[in-house]
């Protein structure tokens, strides 16, 4: 955390694979949508964690190319979508489970004063369900999801727009992330980036990540955060 010589004023948190292990939830809207099309056999959790980042068509027209060709995939994706959809917001949260220390960080960033926001690439109708069911709501100033913006992350602009909404200049936030996709967008916008190293980062190892450093836990992240804004003092 020296590239910058500014104190971190807010930061900007990543969901799945950050916040949330939701790929038990993906795991079970996957496969039913599967099933509705005659395909029953499960497609597994790993064969998951490397589409879930780049929003839900992404993951969908990843999980369809396992069984179909291009054009098969043109065909399916409108009908797959729509029971992909109903599948997950019926189960929204309940195989997901938070991460060691995310409440414990959040609070400990919030104690330090800085201004929190979600930004996942999540569609806005699975994002706040979901962090008001885990109780991860009341921490945040803000939430954007992948339809909030025209672009998703790795584009920077989720992230810039971001900024603008909690007021602070890019160089005075930090994304925390557990993949290339966050850290793109997070460069991009020329903000900081931590990375977490449980999440999904598309089956690419995370010190692959071009970053400012590595955290275990978002507990971790609060802790160097503190330390970074002591130092510039
Ligand atoms: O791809 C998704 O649906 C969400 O992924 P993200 O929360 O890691 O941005
Ligand atoms: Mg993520």
């Amino acid at each position: 955390m020296t590239r910058f010589a500014h104190r971190i004023r807010a930061a900007i948190v990543d969901l799945d694979g950050t916040m949330l292990d939701t790929v038990p939830d993906f795991y079970v809207a996957i496969n039913r949508m599967r099933a509705d099309f005659g395909l029953h056999q499960p497609v597994t959790h790993e064969q998951i964690a490397q589409l879930v980042g780049k929003g839900s068509e992404h993951l969908i027209r990843g999980v369809l190319a396992l069984d179909y060709d291009d054009a098969g995939v043109e065909q399916r994706i409108e009908e797959a979508m729509t029971a992909y959809q109903r599948h997950y917001i019926a189960i929204n949260g309940d195989h997901s489970t938070l991460y060691p220390d995310v409440k414990e960080g959040l609070r400990a960033l919030k104690e330090e004063g800085l201004k929190l926001a979600v930004v996942t690439n999540k569609p806005m109708n699975f994002a706040g369900p979901l962090l008001d069911r885990k109780g991860l709501r009341g921490y945040f100033d803000f939430v954007f999801g992948g339809d909030s913006f025209p672009k998703k992350k790795p584009d920077p602009m989720p992230l810039t727009e971001a900024c603008k909404a909690l007021g602070c200049p890019p160089e005075q936030v930090v994304a925390l992330g557990d993949s290339s996709n966050d850290a793109h967008a997070a460069r991009a916008a020329g903000c900081y980036v931590l990375t977490v190293p449980y999440g999904y980062n598309h089956g690419v190892p995370v010190h692959e990540i071009e970053s400012d450093g590595i955290v275990d836990t978002l507990l971790e992240a609060a802790t160097l955060i503190r330390q970074h804004n002591r130092d510039v003092l």
